[in-house]
């Protein structure tokens, strides 16, 4: 088709042309008016233009967090919320309290079960706390042994030629690799205590070891506690569907995995298992992200009242619907006895003997209960810091600083849940928790975490294409390193080379930062500094200035250097 020849007049003339019959009053308002339109126009000119110039000095700080599960990444991350994104972090805190509610029916199960295999010396007054660690061949609830039954423990590296002797190289892998504890079936050495058995009466069977029944008030108990099985089952139900393909998926709970692995699939109590059945306790994960804040804000967005805004935090759901509220009033009807059992001489015992540690635990709050058993309870800043929820995959978290110099540049923190990135990153925080030199993997019990730990370490820093990142070294859970340490556990037991150096917080500190940073100098491909901290990541007063010394350095160095944007 030919080409139209173009029209030789402007087309819009006609419609932009003023009126041939404009009146002055008229002229004056078609002035105004395309004076005001010209002002608006300019100024969406100017906006455009501002954001432009905004978009291009907003820096972006990329920060991985890197270590083992359990390390503390999510932690952290709560951590930098807590700090630099305050209400978003208290506008939360309703979402954490189901995960709370669950940590705590968690804590209570293993108990329960725990008491549903009672043995007569577990009625006799037994040992101390401290007796219980020496015998151990690991202190570790990862490394729990069955029920009565002593069953030989997971392999665990033993050094090549372990020695009391500092280590000559980093690179010689054996220099901090912690020591095999001791197993059960190797013979006690001298300096060990040996429980004392009481002696039974006569004519009964003398066998310490023998099942026996549970006193009529820990059975009371018991029964009493048994509605907090539907709790869990309920807050699992609901807040993790399985249709939705979020948060559903139930790994072996690590800290119970020992003694779990005879036990049938799934949750037992769900399938109408009675109280006395020993059940499997999982742990349940999220996918990375904050898909699952978002369902249980739709739940109980749903059960609110009507005349409700929804913006008070602290305002529970409908009592009969919403599942955290009906868990509540569950947990409160139950605080009695949860005080009871928790106060229990002979529980305490029983889950010495068990070498179960509880207080060590993630998501513990037994010890909180006269709060978290209250009917209005709404979890505090440390309570959200202290809840457990295993993270799968890999999610980013964005944060726009608030104030400060910095104001305006963007974080971009990456949590990754147990795996590793090849990705560039301005600064990654990798986690060590040094608490952990008598504990195994839950994923794989033949590996010492400790030793874990070095080896991610070794392999972050030797990596050449994080060669030009910065890497911020935490020596985590510093704080249940000292009461480990406190409580008589010998580090140099599972750790040789740490030799005759004071058993203490202070002095392991020192020892650990001292390999890590070793391992730093010797592996980085190219010389670039060391930023070590010891921490306990659950601890908001001394983990605020570490944050933000932190944020100060990448801040500095991204300033620094273009390569860091
Ligand atoms: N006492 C103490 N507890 C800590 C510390 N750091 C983390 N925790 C707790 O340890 C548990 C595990 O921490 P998370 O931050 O969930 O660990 P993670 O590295 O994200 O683990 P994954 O998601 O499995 O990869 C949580 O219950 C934390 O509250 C610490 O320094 N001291
Ligand atoms: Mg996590």
């Amino acid at each position: 088709m030919p080409a139209r020849a173009p029209p030789d007049r402007d087309p819009l003339d006609a419609v932009l042309r003023p009126p041939f019959d404009e009146t002055p009053e008229e002229k004056a308002y078609r002035l105004a008016q395309e004076e005001e339109a010209r002002l608006i126009s300019a100024a969406i000119d100017e906006s455009i233009h501002q954001e432009k110039v905004r978009r291009k000095k907003t820096k972006i700080v990329r920060l991985l967090l890197l270590g083992q599960s359990e390390s503390g990444k999510s932690t952290t991350l709560r951590q930098f919320q807590r700090l630099y994104t305050p209400s978003a972090f208290r506008a939360e805190r309703h979402l954490w309290r189901a995960v709370i509610q669950l940590n705590l029916v968690r804590s209570v199960h293993t108990i329960l079960d725990a008491l549903s295999d009672i043995r007569r010396d577990d009625l006799a007054p037994g040992l101390s706390y401290a007796d219980t660690i020496h015998h151990t061949s690991t202190s570790s609830p990862y490394g729990t042994p069955p029920f009565g039954s002593p069953r030989p423990l997971p392999r665990i590296p033993v050094p090549a030629n372990s020695t009391d002797s500092e280590p000559n190289s980093p690179r010689d892998r054996t220099a901090f690799a912690p020591v095999r504890p001791k197993r059960t079936s190797d013979p006690p050495s001298s300096d060990e205590i040996q429980p004392t058995y009481m002696s039974e009466p006569e004519g009964e069977d003398d066998d310490p070891d023998a099942q026996t029944a549970l006193p009529p008030h820990l059975s009371a108990l018991r029964a009493r506690l048994d509605s907090l099985r539907k709790v869990e089952a309920l807050l699992i139900a609901r807040l993790v569907p399985p249709s939705e393909g979020e948060a559903i998926e139930l790994g072996p709970h690590p800290h119970v995995a020992e003694y779990a692995g005879a036990y049938a699939n799934g949750l037992g109590y769900v399938n109408g298992n009675g109280a006395d059945a020993p059940q499997r306790r999982s742990e349940i994960f999220v996918r990375a992200g904050t898909a699952w804040k978002g369902r249980i804000q739709r739940l109980r967005a749903a059960t609110l009242s009507p005349n409700s805004d929804g913006e008070d935090e602290a305002q529970d759901g409908d009592s009969d619907t919403d599942p955290s509220a009906i868990a509540q009033q569950t947990i409160h009807a139950c605080g009695g006895a949860l005080r009871a059992i928790w106060a229990d001489e002979t529980v305490r015992r029983v889950l010495r003997r068990r070498k179960i540690r509880l207080e060590e635990w993630p998501g513990f709050y037994l010890n909180d209960l006269d709060r978290i058993t209250s009917p209005k309870y709404m979890p505090s800043d440390d309570d959200v810091l202290k809840a457990r929820l295993k993270t799968v995959g890999v999610s980013e978290h964005r944060f726009e600083m608030e104030a400060g110099t910095e104001s305006g540049t963007e974080w971009r923190i990456i949590d990754v849940g147990g795996s590793r990135s090849q990705k560039i990153f301005s600064a990654i925080i990798f986690l060590a928790p040094i608490s952990a030199f008598d504990q195994t993997l839950a994923e794989d019990k033949s590996v010492n975490r400790l030793e874990d730990s070095v080896l991610l370490w070794k392999a972050v820093c030797s990596n050449k294409l994080l060669a030009k990142v910065d890497l911020v070294l935490f020596l985590n859970k510093c704080d249940i390193l000292a009461a480990k340490l406190a409580s008589g556990v010998r580090l140099a037991k599972y750790v040789r080379s740490f030799g005759n150096r004071a058993n203490d917080a202070e002095t392991a500190e020192k020892y650990f930062r001292s390999k890590f940073s070793a391992i730093h100098r010797e592996y980085s491909p190219i010389p670039r500094k060391f930023y070590g901290f010891c921490t306990s990541v659950t601890d908001s007063t001394t983990t605020g200035g570490i944050l933000a010394s932190v944020r100060d350095m990448v801040v500095r160095e991204h300033l620094r250097g273009a390569r860091l944007l």
